[in-house]
């Protein structure tokens, strides 16, 4: 796969409007409460050639990306594996310097102003926790309302908020290694909270996951952006994620921002397909059924391929009123699939 030149499909002008956050925000404009200009990350690493030998080699994991997200967006950033995310999350959050270009969150230069940007922003990465391993979660959280000078009342609103809407009551006094994967997550989301942040940056937060537990992690996010107005920038490998959490979606692969718009738009792009994976009774013929084709039968066991823009809820109905179902489930595109589709169509053109 080479590196074409960055396209920034737009297709229907994803929502760009935010809810709005009380209070003044000096030099922090609506549309540009995130700004990227440009940016670049360029990674210095050794590599072993030889016995002795060792080559210095540049890895430019950020490769000129410009973008905005107004104050309340919650917005999807997405990209195979090693495609810049994570680099763009931690010069987000001042833990890296860009090597090039500009960055602004509300109004502050992240790795300038690193501690001052840490009081309005709240980060969560799936894959480690920020709790202590040993203690229950009341006194991790109780920890961190000392390091981080949260005000007593704003800490205890909060907390309180978290507590009931991310179902933490019974899990306050288990210690967090005692904790399931889900759990621990609510008790990470938590954390990233409790000091009332503007801009919540979450990478990976479903990952793992059972299904109850994403929906849960899910209607929390849902219910914080709409009542608080917190600005979210979401990384995940789960395309239902994005689906019903934004109205808009980044793209980015080997550094370089390759969509910006609707996550309609970009199935549509890579004209990606969504499975119904559908057990039987028993052994039938293959299913016939329009706005869908069989792609593979297995014992009672059928996969039904549809187009991931079209809604399944009316083909599960379908399904549950003519054949004999004993269980169903949605299986999503692939993102590097979708992604790869779009290289080959601009190859093509
Ligand atoms: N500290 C580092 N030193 C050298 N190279 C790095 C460093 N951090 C990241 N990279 C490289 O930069 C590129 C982008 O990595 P990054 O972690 O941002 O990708 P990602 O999109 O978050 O991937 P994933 O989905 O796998 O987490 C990769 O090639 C990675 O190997």
């Amino acid at each position: 796969m080479g590196n074409p030149t960055p396209a920034h499909h737009s297709p229907d002008g994803a929502a760009r409007t935010g809810t709005g956050r009380a209070g003044p925000d000096p030099g922090a404009g609506g549309a540009g409460f995130i700004a990227l200009d440009g940016v670049e990350k360029v990674f210095e690493v050794r590599r072993r050639t030889g016995r002795l030998r060792r080559e210095r080699h540049r890895v430019r994991a950020v490769d000129g990306i410009s973008f905005t997200v107004a104050r309340g967006e919650m917005v999807g950033y997405i990209g195979p594996n090693g495609a810049g995310k994570s680099t763009t999350i931690k010069m987000l959050t001042g833990i890296l310097t860009p090597s090039g270009g500009s960055l602004r969150v509300a109004g502050i230069d992240p790795s300038r102003e690193r501690t001052r940007l840490a009081r309005r922003i709240g980060v969560v990465f799936g894959q480690r926790t920020t709790l202590w391993w040993d203690l229950p979660l009341r006194d991790s959280y109780r920890l961190m309302h000392r390091m981080y000078r949260v005000p007593d009342a704003v800490f205890r609103d909060n907390l309180d908020r978290c507590t009931e809407l991310l179902s933490l009551g019974d899990l306050m006094d288990v210690p967090v290694r005692q904790l399931s994967l889900g759990q621990r997550m609510r008790g990470d989301i938590a954390a990233a909270l409790l000091h009332d942040p503007e801009v919540l940056y979450l990478d990976e937060p479903t990952i793992g996951l059972d299904v109850v537990s994403k929906a849960k992690v899910r209607d929390f996010l849902r219910e914080l952006n709409a009542e608080r107005g917190t600005t979210v920038l979401l990384t995940t490998h789960d395309l239902t994620d994005i689906e019903q959490l934004c109205r808009r979606v980044m793209v980015i692969d080997h550094g370089r921002l390759m969509y910006d718009g609707a996550l309609a738009g970009l199935h549509e792009i890579g004209e990606s397909e969504r499975t119904l994976v559908v057990d039987l009774e028993r052994e039938l013929p293959p299913i016939a059924l329009e706005g869908t084709r069989t792609v593979k039968v297995e014992g009672p066991r059928q996969w039904l391929a549809f187009p991931a823009s079209a809604s399944a809820a009316p083909l599960v109905a379908a399904l549950a009123q003519r054949w004999p179902l004993v269980d169903l489930s949605v299986r999503e595109p692939d993102i590097e699939a979708v992604i790869a589709k779009m290289y080959a169509d601009r190859s093509a053109d």
